[in-house]
């Protein structure tokens, strides 16, 4: 059995961009919505503020009643009203007069200006000195200034953030239409495994799953849910089964191990025994990852990783990353540290770590094997090596993929 015919990078790329996921979508309450992603536009049922409110505590008043007034020649004013909060103002603010506010409190339409308390002296209950004038509109929140009824403040697709939640019950909108998060099935094939949650005792030719439980915070870190199906053993009908589940119940379904051409890698017939279109790639030119799948049973992608723990990871990243969040990587370009070769044929993502020398970004490559997710930690971000290079000499520049949250921004970017 050999691998089908092995597509190239861009190929994969173009045809996980073509997969289009249809998540449903659900009515919920705005508070638990924040990082979903919105699908209506939303356009402001009120304005904001809704009515003239105060910035400040003092005293509201016609502006022009107060041009001039100073420490030494204050000007008096009669306080008609103690606005209290949460209410209108009961009367109409009359010449001359003022009514004492506090921050938020609503104006009466005839009022101009407020004067800040501090800027004030209460002579008695009904009079004030005034000892600052005020511009027009000075200390005042007016109606519609932040936000005009009928604006459009959020769009469809757009990711809903605190701040947006905030506004929208400003807005008095408590419910929101958003797309239902992704359910990512993950299976771990393997005889050799034994769960990592479990007190089993490391026997000689087991070993713990890792890719399980780094899969499932990958697929956590993307905001969609991973579904966890457990240990399936290396038998055809059960991992047919436990396939047949998951893609009934989950958006895509991503499986670790049996993707080569040994006599119990089942992944390839599986996919094919459960419908059309089945398996639409078996082997990219990439290494690591090479015996790669990718598939389709019902409109739902599944993704067959290697099973050692650095192509799995990687190939997350590449590829199933890339269908989830539609975020490309960011990139840098900086010199290499020594020679890396590269066999051509295949486009290598070499581990790196980074360090600034002189003020350049330099790129070490750690040389990690598929299976040694220990060394894996330790990088930076992949250094990519196209496949018709023959590789890289010291001092080439390279295109490096960078990986957030590694410590590498504080020391370099500084
Ligand atoms: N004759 C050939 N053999 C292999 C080829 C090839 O072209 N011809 N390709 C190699 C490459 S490259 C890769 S990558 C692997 C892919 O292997 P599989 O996807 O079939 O995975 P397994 O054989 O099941 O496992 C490989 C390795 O990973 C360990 N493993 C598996 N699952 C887990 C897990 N959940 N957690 C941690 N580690 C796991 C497993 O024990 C093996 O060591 O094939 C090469 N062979
Ligand atoms: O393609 Mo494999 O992941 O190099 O060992």
């Amino acid at each position: 059995m050999a691998f089908l015919s092995v597509k190239s990078v861009e190929e994969v790329e173009s045809l996980v961009d073509s997969f289009n996921l249809n998540p449903d979508i659900e009515e919920i309450d705005i508070v638990d919505s924040v990082n979903l992603t919105l699908a209506e536009d939303v356009y402001a049922s009120i304005s904001l503020p809704p009515y003239n409110r105060s910035a400040v505590d003092g005293y509201c008043v016609k502006w022009e009643d107060v041009s001039g007034a100073s420490e030494a020649l204050p000007i008096f004013l009669k306080i008609t009203e103690d606005v209290q909060m949460g209410q209108a103002p009961l009367n109409a603010l009359e010449t001359d007069c003022c009514m004492a506010v506090a921050t938020g409190s609503m104006l009466p339409p005839e009022a101009t200006s407020v004067v800040m308390v501090e800027h004030s002296e209460r002579i008695s209950e009904d009079e004030v000195a005034i000892y600052n004038s005020v511009a027009s509109y000075e200390n005042i929140l007016k109606e519609g200034e932040d936000v005009k009824k009928g604006d459009l403040l959020m769009k469809k697709d757009q990711q809903i953030t605190s701040f947006n939640i905030n506004l929208l019950a400003a807005l008095g909108i408590n419910k929101i239409k958003v797309y239902k998060k992704i359910v990512v099935g993950i299976l771990s094939t393997g005889d050799e495994l034994i769960e990592y949650n479990t007190d089993n005792e490391l026997n000689f030719g087991k070993i713990f799953n890792s890719n399980g439980p780094g899969l499932i915070a990958a697929v956590k870190s993307t905001g969609a849910i991973p579904r966890y199906y457990g240990i399936i053993e290396d038998e055809f009908s059960i991992l047919k089964e436990a396939l047949d589940k998951a893609v009934k119940e989950c958006d895509i379904v991503i499986l670790t191990g049996g993707t080569s051409v040994g006599v119990k890698d089942f992944v390839t017939a599986a996919i094919e025994s459960l419908g059309k279109p089945g398996v639409l790639v078996h082997g990219i030119a990439i290494k690591p990852g090479k015996p790669t799948i990718i598939g389709k049973v019902d409109d739902v992608p599944i993704f067959g990783l290697s099973g050692n723990p650095v192509s799995a990871m990687i190939c997350f990243d590449l590829f199933v990353n890339r269908l989830l969040t539609k975020v490309k990587p960011e990139t840098i370009v900086c010199a290499v540290s020594r020679n890396i070769p590269s066999s051509g044929g295949r486009q290598d993502y070499i581990p790196v770590t980074l360090t600034k020398v002189q003020d350049k970004i330099i790129a070490s490559p750690i040389f990690a094997k598929s299976n040694s997710i220990g060394s894996l930690t330790k990088m930076d971000g992949l250094l990519v090596i196209p496949k018709d290079s023959e590789g890289l000499e010291e001092g080439n520049h390279g295109k490096v993929i960078l990986y957030k949250g590694k410590g590498w921004e504080d020391d370099l970017l500084k």
